[in-house]
């Protein structure tokens, strides 16, 4: 469970998000949406504790962030960042081997469960074939794919997700995002695509910094709102082939 309890997060004297009020419940899919510069990396920031608010808190399971160790946090919480990178010279099994580092101590050294974990992991990404590849060969959709396994093998009860779905071809982007909703962790993930978002248990809208909304996405992500927030028409079309309903968009003066 995530709770973000009137943080607010300033560099220097510029408020960059304020006031956010955030109930993440336990096993939910929760979807962060806002046009750029709203604020999502960094609200995902302070709950995985990278940033610390500068008022209000953050509580994980309860805890206050702040008052988590690094190793308890790391054991808690898994971060796939925007752009993340990770040193050269290492192999695809590897780079996911590292999620394991929080479980592992001189008395607990990484064993043949850490194997059949990381092996599972990257099945779950479609990696396996690619396991002893070196990351530098590797495309950007297959990067973003090798963290979100490093993520997996971390086994955290909250998974944090800065856009997992850029840089994946569309097979990769659907398989991903019901791979995350079948998951039993906590998912807080920043997402561009609306008609993603509207997969999601529940979305938070972003704005300027504010979270201006928040609830079930069929009934927070209407026209009125979309127009306001990202400057948009946006129209409900329904899939004749299965009722799907899905969202079409158009600049506000076509
Ligand atoms: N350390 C910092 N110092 C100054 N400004 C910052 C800092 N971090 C973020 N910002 C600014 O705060 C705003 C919010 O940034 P953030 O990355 O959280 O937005 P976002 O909603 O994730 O954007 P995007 O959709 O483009 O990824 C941006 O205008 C950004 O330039």
């Amino acid at each position: 469970m995530i709770r973000l309890e009137e943080a607010s997060w300033r560099a220097g004297q510029t408020a960059i998000v304020r006031d956010i009020a955030l109930h993440v419940r336990r096993g939910e899919t929760f979807g962060l949406v806002g046009p750029n510069g709203s604020g999502k990396s960094t609200v995902l920031r302070l709950v995985a504790g990278v940033l610390t608010p500068s008022t209000g808190r953050v509580r994980l399971d309860g805890i206050d962030q702040t008052r988590l160790s690094r190793r308890r946090a790391a054991r808690m919480v898994a971060f796939v960042a925007q752009q993340a990178d990770t040193a050269e010279r290492v192999t695809v099994r590897d780079a996911v081997e590292l999620g394991r580092t929080p479980w592992l101590s001189m008395l607990r050294p990484f064993g043949p469960g850490d194997d059949r974990i990381v092996a599972h992991a990257l099945a779950r990404v479609g990696m396996s074939d690619k396991a002893g590849r070196y990351w530098q060969g590797l495309s950007g959709g297959e990067r973003q794919r090798v963290h979100l396994a490093r993520a997996l093998a971390q086994e955290p009860r909250i998974l944090l997700l800065d856009e997992p779905t850029n840089h994946l071809d569309i097979h990769q982007q659907l398989s991903i995002l019901r791979l995350v909703r079948k998951l039993e962790v906590t998912a807080l993930v920043a997402l561009h695509d609306l008609n993603q978002a509207l997969e999601c248990d529940r979305v938070g809208v972003m704005q300027a910094g504010r979270l201006v909304a928040c609830g079930p996405p069929a009934e927070i992500l209407t026209p009125d709102l979309i127009a306001r927030v990202f400057a948009v028409r946006a129209n409900y079309l329904t899939d004749p082939a299965d009722g799907h309903r899905l969202i079409r968009f158009a600049l506000s003066e076509d």
